[in-house]
């Protein structure tokens, strides 16, 4: 069972809180080649918030991103999205919460090449088992720009077109929080500016709750905040950072006392 602590109901009315971590550690392989990728992260994000997590290579970013979303169980800790409990819940429980309630956007897009614009998009309700309403799917990619590539397969497409099809995906099934790691990564300067504003809209003006991991610091800085994470611990965080700031502060990272957030 997924538990749900909070006293509202999560199928209707959102939590406070969109994500909560407490002392969340994870570790893979065994014995003496034991990697600790989290060590320990305490945290909480605020609804309709958008933050950047940063730190160095190795440092445990997609580890922490793949734990929150419930893609990696963590070895011991809390996880909560939007205040119901994942950690504890049993694997068909949290198939049925990513499909539900948290949207992915990943570096290479992940999309099926072999379906269209428009099936792509539909695709998580479709697999939620959920009434696939077409006219908001193409609302959601006109938003997008890419309203007259509906027929369109991914090869016909641009890498920011891709990416463009991959956030009409997450938020097609309307989610409470999105996870997107490295969004910018593989694209040009120009496709990074339009992923980065659509992320930005997504929380300003429909609400929603996006966490993205990025190396970088122009990336970070469309963020409300940015967490910085060193050897799996939180080292610091930063609000209303800029691209200077962010990049002043990873330079220097390692040398503040880790944090709980
Ligand atoms: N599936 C895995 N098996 C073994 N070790 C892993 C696995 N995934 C991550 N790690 C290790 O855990 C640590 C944290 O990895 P993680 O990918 O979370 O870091 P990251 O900050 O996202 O790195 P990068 O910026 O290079 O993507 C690293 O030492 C990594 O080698």
């Amino acid at each position: 069972m997924v538990r749900n602590r909070a006293r509202h109901d999560p199928r209707t009315e959102p939590a406070a809180e969109a994500l909560r971590l407490v002392k969340v550690t994870k570790s893979y392989g065994a014995a003496e080649n034991a990697v600790t990728a989290l060590d320990g992260v305490t945290l909480g994000l605020a609804r309709g918030t958008f933050t950047a997590v940063m730190g160095p290579s190795g440092s445990g970013k997609s580890t922490l991103l793949q734990c929150a979303a419930g893609l990696e169980r963590p070895d011991a800790g809390i996880v909560r999205v939007d205040g119901t409990e994942l950690t504890g819940a049993g694997e068909t429980d949290l198939t049925k919460f990513r499909r539900g309630r948290v949207g992915f956007v990943f570096q290479q897009y992940n999309l099926l090449e072999t379906l269209t614009v428009a099936q792509n998009t539909v695709l998580p309700l479709k697999l939620a088992g959920r009434r696939v309403d077409r006219r908001r799917a193409t609302e959601i990619l006109t938003a997008v720009g890419l309203g007259d590539r509906l027929g369109h397969r991914p090869d016909q497409l641009s890498g920011g077109q891709r990416q463009r099809v991959a956030i009409a995906r997450a938020l097609v099934a309307e989610p409470r929080v999105i996870f997107a790691d490295e969004p910018t990564g593989a694209l040009d300067t120009r496709s990074a500016r339009d992923v980065l504003a659509l992320l930005r809209e997504a929380v300003r003006a429909h609400g929603r709750t996006v966490v993205m991991v990025t190396h970088d610091p122009v990336a970070a800085s469309w963020a409300d905040s940015v967490l910085f994470l060193a050897d799996g611990r939180l080292a610091g965080r930063m609000d209303a950072p800029t691209a200077d700031t962010v990049a002043e502060r990873l330079a220097h990272l390692g040398d503040d006392a880790p944090v709980g957030v």
